[in-house]
């Protein structure tokens, strides 16, 4: 089943629209406004889901009896699965968020709830009653009871107000998590996985041309047994920023893993080819020295194997043609551009 991610970002007065709705709808089925089930109706309310409207308004009808479980298990489903984000700080900040409502909620809830029955008990004494005394001390009554229930509103409203900024700062760090989720920790441009995701996204466009590299530095392993790894890591930091300096609106550059590099063209072959013989004479330019003995070390050099997306093909052939580029690349005895 596919779920939109519920979208809890709704200012003060929206969130408070909802919670003028939602509440209603829990208080006729005897819901009690725990953080799980404050949740599912907030969703509901909002018609974030239609999926989980239907599944509450079945399993909770009016004047039915409250499963707990099923409850749980609705939050389970279209939360937890769906929506809470993996970093353990956000999703403390969730509950925490979720909890402080919550009781805020009950809170108001209760408030609301005595001052209806003032409300009634005045109504009766108004009726019923010449007795000009009992009248002005109800209404003196009323006034404090309003005056408290104005309190409770606006401690209410100031505890959404810190909600609000919360879950601000909890997108801002969502954002970030998410960015980081798809940057490569030693080169500081694109993982495999923003890779995938914008070569899907890149053959999505089937008006724009598509082309591929696959780069792969030459003889990185007696690199790394002359000079050591972390020599070996600042030549792939120092490559991955002679890429970086490529990316444009056009080219999308990424480390495919290890000592592979990818890189996405939207535009002809000829260009890319252009484009792929420049990132190979930059690299084998680069003059590269040892921090310890300030010697240069030896050339590096990179294969790059290159083509073009075939209207109909799958992104899996595009890589595994580039890849043979590569290899061929490769047999010709490296440093250089193959076109497969
Ligand atoms: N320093 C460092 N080395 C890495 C990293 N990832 C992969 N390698 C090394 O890259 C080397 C790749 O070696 P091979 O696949 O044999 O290829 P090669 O030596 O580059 O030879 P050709 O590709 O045939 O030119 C291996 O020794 C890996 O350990 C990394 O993140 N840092």
């Amino acid at each position: 089943m596919s779920v939109n991610r519920m979208d809890f970002r709704d200012d003060l007065n929206t969130a408070s629209d909802y919670l003028r709705m939602a509440v209603p709808q829990m208080v006729r089925r005897r819901i009690p406004p725990t953080p799980y089930n404050y949740a599912l109706w907030y969703a509901h309310v909002q018609n974030a889901c239609p999926d989980l409207s239907r599944s509450l308004l079945a399993d909770f009808p009016e004047n039915g009896p409250y499963d707990a479980e099923k409850s749980e298990s609705l939050f389970f489903e279209y939360f937890v699965k769906h929506y809470l984000p993996t970093s353990p700080q956000a999703r403390d900040l969730i509950v925490d968020i979720v909890t402080r409502l919550t009781r805020a909620v009950s809170r108001n809830l209760r408030g609301t709830q005595d001052y209806g029955a003032s409300l009634r008990e005045a109504l009766t004494v108004f009726e019923e009653n010449d007795d000009q005394e009992r009248i002005r001390a109800m209404v003196g009554q009323l006034l404090t009871e309003t005056r408290d229930l104005e309190n409770l509103t606006q401690a209410f409203q100031s505890e959404l107000k810190s909600a609000g900024a919360q879950v601000e700062r909890l997108k801002r760090e969502l954002e970030e998590s998410e960015r980081r989720a798809r940057v490569d920790a030693l080169t500081k441009i694109p993982n495999r996985r923003g890779f995938d995701e914008a070569l899907v996204q890149s053959l999505s466009a089937p008006d724009e041309p598509t082309c591929l590299m696959m780069l792969d530095l030459d003889r990185f392993k007696q690199l790394n047994d002359t000079y050591g790894h972390p020599m070996g890591d600042r030549v792939l930091e120092i490559v991955g920023s002679v890429l970086a300096k490529v990316q444009s609106e056009r080219v999308f550059v990424a480390r495919y893993g290890g000592e592979e590099f990818a890189v996405i063209v939207n535009d002809e072959l000829e260009a890319a080819q252009t484009l792929a013989e420049q990132i190979r004479r930059q690299v084998a330019a680069l003059q590269i020295k040892r921090k310890s003995t300030k010697d240069t070390i030896g050339a590096i050099t990179v294969s790059i194997g290159l083509t073009r997306f075939k209207p109909g093909e799958t992104g899996a052939s595009l890589i595994e043609r580039a890849d043979t580029g590569l290899y061929r690349a490769k047999e010709g005895g490296r440093d250089r551009v193959v076109i497969a």
